[in-house]
């Protein structure tokens, strides 16, 4: 081994060091955000936690950890040993540790092709009769950064599952040989479980009435007969695992009476939502703005106003025309109730507040609210964000960037020669690389990267706080795993590349962002394809 490849090995050795410790601070953090009665107990933990991956950083050179890291530790060293967390500094806590986290998930180290391991730390269990297949899957599931682990028979499933609740299994109806045995062993194994592990059932052989309700019974989500390809597999894998990661609803609360106010903020976050409390109704329009609710939660009688009025000024506003709101009042007149939510409103609770009805009626207005919004800014295909809200989102971070004078890039990627893959495997293959490549943007990105299908075989990609330098590497790095990932179509398999051009905001319009990406996307298929360009500046 030379010089240089030994130092590079070296680097990525402490490279690792560093970010495993970086880990550990977030864990730690995780802890004192979800028990706040014991956040103390956890402080001098956490304090020295972040101290060694202050000095490790430093050592290793690694700036931003140590940029994070430091400013993590100054807030910690503001936090009185044993005293609880003063809310204030909790939330420039919450602000460090974002951005530290943004630098542990930011894979820019040459070695990054284990970095999605770390977080996608749940397992997803494979048990297939046919081993060669599990292995393929496996194979596959791991370029999308999944943890995936196969088994030879029930005992090793069951065993593993009391071990570590996977967050999916995909099993053969007749694993274990005999007929439905598969379906027997998923029977006892969600016994074990408070709350079901979705599964997933194939069958080559059997897809008769009884055999899907049997399935179904068990926790079934889903039952292909005949057997599907990994690609299929795959997508449906991908359903179920992120659904378990599904963002907390964001609730604005106006209400005058502070106590009424703080109480329903108890409520909220520890039902796992984010909320905003507000108790001057004037202020409203500042906090749709900055707080961008899922939910709105008014009183219905407040000095000065009412919650009505305050409905109609909100409805009058585009990007909050659907957006539910949920009227507080002690009001049991129930045509006054209705007359309400006619004037704008969407549900009626009467206080005192039952936390109970309260978080359910929050739960079914926003999944509804959640889907609705889906259907204008998703795209259907992929998921991603549509064309027309990617260049709302751009627009929207230009203004974020230029406020807090950080950086900010965009970029296009194209895949090349996809007409090919059309006409050589059919239409359906190539939707599905298409959706193969916005998952494996989804999971190679920060969570605070936006991702659209900004056309056919196109994508945008916004990301905020990142230097040229840093969104090159980064796509650099995703290109060069994705033109390595097997495509699957029947027998056979096949690889993709894509083109990708990058601009960095130079406090010009969207527009022009956007067409210095396009050109700088043009030349790198004029280079050849399979290659990341950076626009002049
Ligand atoms: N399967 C599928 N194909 C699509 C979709 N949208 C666009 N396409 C196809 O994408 C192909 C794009 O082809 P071209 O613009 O010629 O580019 P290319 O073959 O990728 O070649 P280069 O970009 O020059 O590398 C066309 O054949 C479109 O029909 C889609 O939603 N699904």
């Amino acid at each position: 081994m030379n010089d240089e490849s030994q130092k590079e090995k070296l680097r990525q050795h402490f490279a690792r060091r560093v970010t495993t410790q970086a880990r550990v601070v977030l864990d730690t953090w995780q802890k004192i955000h979800e028990d706040r009665d014991k956040a103390a107990a956890h402080r001098n933990e956490f304090a020295a936690a972040t101290d060694k991956l202050v000095r490790y950083a430093q050592r290793f050179e690694m700036e931003s950890h140590a940029r994070a890291g430091q400013t993590t530790l100054e807030l910690i060293n503001q936090w009185e040993p044993g005293s609880a967390l003063d809310e204030g500094l909790e939330r420039q806590l919450q602000d460090a540790i974002e951005t530290l986290s943004q630098s542990t998930l930011r894979r820019t180290d040459r070695n990054s092709s284990e970095a999605p391991h770390q977080f996608r730390r749940t397992p997803v269990y494979i048990a297939l009769a046919n081993q060669e297949m599990a292995s393929r899957l496996i194979r596959q599931l791991e370029f999308f950064g999944f943890r995936a682990s196969a088994f030879a028979n029930a005992d090793e499933l069951t065993e593993a599952c009391a071990l570590h609740k996977p967050e999916t299994i995909l099993v053969d109806v007749n694993f274990g040989g005999s007929p439905n045995a598969g379906i027997t062993t998923i029977e006892h194994l969600q016994e074990r479980h408070d709350t079901p592990i979705p599964i997933i059932f194939m069958s080559d052989e059997d897809g008769s009435i009884e055999t899907r309700l049997q399935a179904s019974r068990c926790g079934g989500e889903e039952f292909f007969y005949p057997a599907v390809d990994p690609g299929q597999l795959i997508e449906k894998i991908e359903t179920y695992t992120h659904g378990n990661t599904v963002e907390p609803y964001k609730v604005l609360v106006l209400d005058d009476s502070r106590a009424q106010a703080k109480y329903m903020e108890t409520v909220l976050k520890k039902a796992g939502m984010t909320a905003h409390i507000i108790t001057d109704p004037m202020q409203i329009i500042h906090a749709l703005e900055e707080f961008s609710p899922e939910i709105i939660i008014l009183d219905m009688y407040m000095p000065g106003c009412t919650g009505m009025e305050i409905a109609r000024v909100i409805r009058q506003q585009d990007r909050f025309h659907s957006v539910p709101i949920i009227y507080l009042s002690a009001e049991e007149d129930v045509s006054k109730q209705l007359h309400a939510m006619s004037l704008g409103g969407d549900d009626f609770l009467t206080k005192p507040i039952d936390p109970k009805h309260l978080i359910a009626t929050i739960h079914n207005r926003g999944r509804r609210a959640r889907s609705l919004l889906a259907l204008m800014i998703r795209d259907s295909l992929t998921g991603l964000f549509n064309h027309t809200h990617t260049l709302h989102l751009l627009d929207q971070e230009i203004v974020r960037a230029r406020q807090k004078e950080q950086p900010l890039c965009f970029a296009m990627i194209d895949i090349d020669y996809f007409k090919k893959v059309n006409d050589t495997f059919g239409h359906p293959i190539g939707d599905r690389v298409l959706r193969s490549l916005s998952m494996f943007l989804k999971q190679r990105l920060r969570k605070t990267d936006h991702i659209g299908r900004y056309g056919g075989e196109e994508f945008a990609i916004i990301l905020p706080n990142t230097r040229p330098s840093d969104a090159r590497n980064v796509l650099n790095e995703i290109r060069e795993r994705f033109s390595e990932l097997q495509q699957p179509a029947g027998d056979r398999e096949f690889n993709v590349t894509f083109s990708c051009g990058i601009a960095a905001w130079d406090d010009d319009t969207s527009q022009a962002l956007c067409e210095r990406a396009d050109r700088a996307l043009y030349s790198s298929k004029e280079l050849g394809r399979n290659c990341v360009t950076l626009a002049d500046t």
